[in-house]
C-alpha cells in the first residue's frame, strides 16, 4: 500500500480563493478591508522568509498588511506599547507577534497585551481558555490547518484514536483540543513519554509536532493511519546544500500510512491561509458583532 498524499498547497489555495472572494464582497458591501499587523523583532532569516510569504499572500487576498520590524534590542515595554497602539487602530483587525521573541523579552506579557478580539494567532489566554471550554474562540493557525487536512481524509473522526506528539502551546495543546472536540480519543506524547512506538502503533491519526528531523520512523506507524507532519526542519543533505524535512521519516512512512502530508507543501501553506482566515473572521466580528457570519476553514 502507498499513502494518499494530502496536498496542503492545493488545499491552502482553495481556502485562499474563498477568503479572497469574501474580502472582495466585504469591500463592496460594507467598505470593510480586513487589516493584519505583524510584529517581527530581530533578523532571524527563517522568520523573515515566513513574514515575507505572509505579506504577499495577505496582499493577494485583498487584506491590508502592516509590517512592524523592530531591532533585536527591543524591550518588552516597547513591544507592549506597539501592541496597544495596534489594538486602538480601527484599520487593524488581526495582530501577530512573530515567535520566538529574543531572549530577555517577556513573550507572555506581550501576548497578554493583544486585544483578544484581534488575536490572529489565538495565543492569548482568553482564546486558549475559550477553546478548552468549547466556546467560540480564535484557534491557532497551525492546528486549525491540520484539522482541515485531517477532515479531507476522515470526515467523521468520532472514536478515532489520535496521537499528538508534542505539547507546545502553539501546536500540540490546541491540536489535542480540536481533536477532542471532534470526539477523538486523544493522547499527547512528549519528550518524557515511554514507548512512543507502541503509542504510534495504536493510533489512527498521528500529528507530529516535535521539531526533530525524521524522528518518527515509518515502522512505528499503524498501517493505514493518517499522518500529519507539522515539522519544518532545515537539514544539511550531505553535499553542503540544505533541504526541508519533517518530523516524520517520510520515505518509510509513506509505505505504511493511509494518508500523509508532505514537507514542504503540507501543513506550512495551511498555516498561512488560516492566519488570513482568522484575520478576516476577526474583522467580521469586530464590525458586525459576535453573531457575525464566519468563513469556515
Ligand atoms: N506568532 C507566530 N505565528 C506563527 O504562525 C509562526 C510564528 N509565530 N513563528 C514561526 C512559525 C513558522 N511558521 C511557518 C508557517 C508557514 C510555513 C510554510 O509555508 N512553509 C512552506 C515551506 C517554506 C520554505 O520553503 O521554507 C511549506 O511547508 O511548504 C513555514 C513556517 C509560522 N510560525
Amino acid at each position: 500500500m502507498t499513502a494518499t498524499i494530502i496536498d496542503g498547497r492545493a488545499t491552502a489555495q482553495r481556502l485562499h480563493a474563498r477568503i479572497t472572494a469574501r474580502v472582495a464582497e466585504l469591500a463592496v458591501s460594507h467598505s470593510l478591508v480586513p487589516g493584519l499587523a505583524v510584529i517581527l523583532v530581530g533578523e532571524d532569516p527563517a522568520s523573515q522568509v515566513y513574514v515575507g510569504n505572509k505579506t504577499r499572500q495577505a496582499q493577494a487576498a485583498g487584506i491590508r498588511h502592516f509590517d512592524h520590524r523592530l531591532p533585536i534590542g527591543a524591550t518588552t515595554q516597547e513591544l507592549i506599547d506597539l501592541v496597544k497602539a495596534l489594538n486602538a487602530r480601527e484599520d487593524v483587525h488581526g495582530i501577530l507577534v512573530q515567535l520566538p521573541l529574543p531572549p530577555g523579552v517577556d513573550d507572555s506579557a506581550v501576548l497578554a497585551a493583544i486585544d483578544p478580539s484581534k488575536d490572529a494567532d489565538g495565543f492569548h489566554a482568553i482564546n486558549v481558555g475559550r477553546l478548552s471550554l468549547g466556546e467560540p474562540a480564535t484557534v491557532p493557525c497551525t492546528p486549525l490547518g491540520c484539522l482541515s487536512l485531517i477532515r479531507q481524509v476522515i470526515p467523521v473522526m468520532s472514536g478515532k484514536r489520535a496521537l499528538v506528539i508534542g505539547r507546545s502551546n502553539i501546536v500540540g495543546k490546541p491540536m489535542a483540543q480540536l481533536l477532542l472536540q471532534n470526539d477523538c480519543t486523544v493522547t499527547i506524547a512528549h519528550s518524557r513519554t515511554r514507548d512512543l512506538p507502541q503509542l504510534c502503533a495504536e493510533s489512527d491519526i498521528l500529528v507530529a509536532a516535535i521539531g526533530r528531523p525524521r524522528a518518527i520512523a515509518g515502522a512505528w506507524i499503524r498501517p493505514g493511519a493518517v499522518v500529519i507532519d507539522v515539522g519544518i526542519n532545515r537539514i544539511d543533505d550531505g553535499s553542503g546544500k540544505s533541504r526541508l524535512v519533517g518530523d516524520v521519516d517520510y520515505d518509510s512512512a509513506v509505505l505504511r500510512a493511509g494518508a500523509i502530508t508532505p514537507v514542504p507543501g503540507g501543513v506550512g501553506p495551511m498555516t498561512i491561509a488560516c492566519l488570513l482566515l482568522n484575520t478576516l473572521n476577526a474583522a467580521q466580528r469586530i464590525r458586525f458583532g459576535p453573531t457575525a457570519e464566519q468563513l469556515a476553514p
